[in-house]
């Protein structure tokens, strides 16, 4: 049996590597979308030579065309049982009383907007799929632990965790799974995207730090798409071992 497994993001970092372990495990094609009409042509050539791989050149911000391009795969691609929401974006690292209003909303449209138009629109299908259907939430640690400089992508973070556990509440009985899959510092082009492009910047936060490599958070999606249908995770937050938790600030009055 072939499952079809669609990943949004897929022409960078942990998307990608979740498309090379499910194409490399074999049993499963592929719907990979993104904005990057030219990454997504390498990747199919690079992985159509190992499974069927559909590419959809996508904004998940565009509610219309999310919604049009998901109502309408090709028959052979339609019916999802695995949802990897991966497709999501930092911006700034700066104060939110220093922070670009342009850049909240992007991030609550990517995040937040895109994430759930995605799901809404696939979940009449995972429901067809029953029993070992999977929606694979990529959430952060942002979403749970706040930080300087957090702000809204902490709180887009949160909204994957509680909106992951909400969706096991009404899906209860129909046999799919939802996991909030919440990584820690990874080094992918997470941080060049979030700086505007400044690799000194990306290179700095991840040097020395032996960060979560792409290829590990695509282990554990796998994994946890991989379970006996009976199981769920609810819940997994990995972090470097480089990575940890530090004492709260506290500011004092001179
Ligand atoms: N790296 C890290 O430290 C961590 C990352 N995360 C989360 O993991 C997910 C993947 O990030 P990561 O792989 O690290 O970062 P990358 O920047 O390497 O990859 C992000 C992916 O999302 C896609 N994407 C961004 N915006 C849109 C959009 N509007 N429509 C469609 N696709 C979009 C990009 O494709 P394209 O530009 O082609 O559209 C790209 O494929 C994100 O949700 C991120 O928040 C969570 C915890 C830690
Ligand atoms: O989600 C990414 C990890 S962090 O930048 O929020 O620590």
């Amino acid at each position: 049996m072939t499952d079809t497994v669609l990943i949004t993001g897929a022409t960078s970092g942990f998307g990608l590597a979740c498309a090379r372990r499910f194409a490399s495990a074999g049993g499963y094609r592929l719907v990979l979308t993104g904005r990057r009409s030219e990454r997504l042509a390498d990747i199919a050539k690079e992985l159509g030579e190992q499974c069927e791989v559909h590419t959809l050149t996508l904004d998940v911000t565009d509610r219309e065309a999310v919604v049009a391009a998901l109502t309408s795969l090709p028959e052979a691609f339609a019916q999802v049982k695995i949802l990897v929401n991966n497709a999501g974006l930092a911006l700034g690292t700066g104060p939110a009383q220093e922070s670009s209003l342009e850049d909240w909303q992007r991030m609550i449209n990517t995040n937040i907007a895109g994430l759930t138009t995605v799901t809404h629109t696939l979940l009449p299908t995972l429901i067809e799929q029953g029993k070992g259907a999977s929606i694979i939430n990529i959430g952060s640690i942002a979403g749970n632990w706040p930080y300087p400089g957090g702000n809204v992508y902490c709180g887009t973070k949160a909204f994957v965790e509680q909106f992951s556990h909400a969706l096991r509440c009404d899906l209860a009985g129909t046999g799919v799974r939802v996991s909030n899959l919440a990584p820690g510092l990874a080094e992918s082009e997470f941080t060049l995207v979030r700086t505007g492009g400044d690799q000194a910047a990306s290179d700095k936060l991840y040097a020395g730090t032996n960060p979560i490599k792409p290829e590990d958070i695509a282990d554990s999606v796998f994994w946890i798409a991989s379970l006996p249908a009976h199981l769920n995770v609810n819940q997994l937050e990995i972090m470097p071992v480089s990575q940890a938790w530090s004492p709260f600030s506290i500011h004092r009055e001179s």
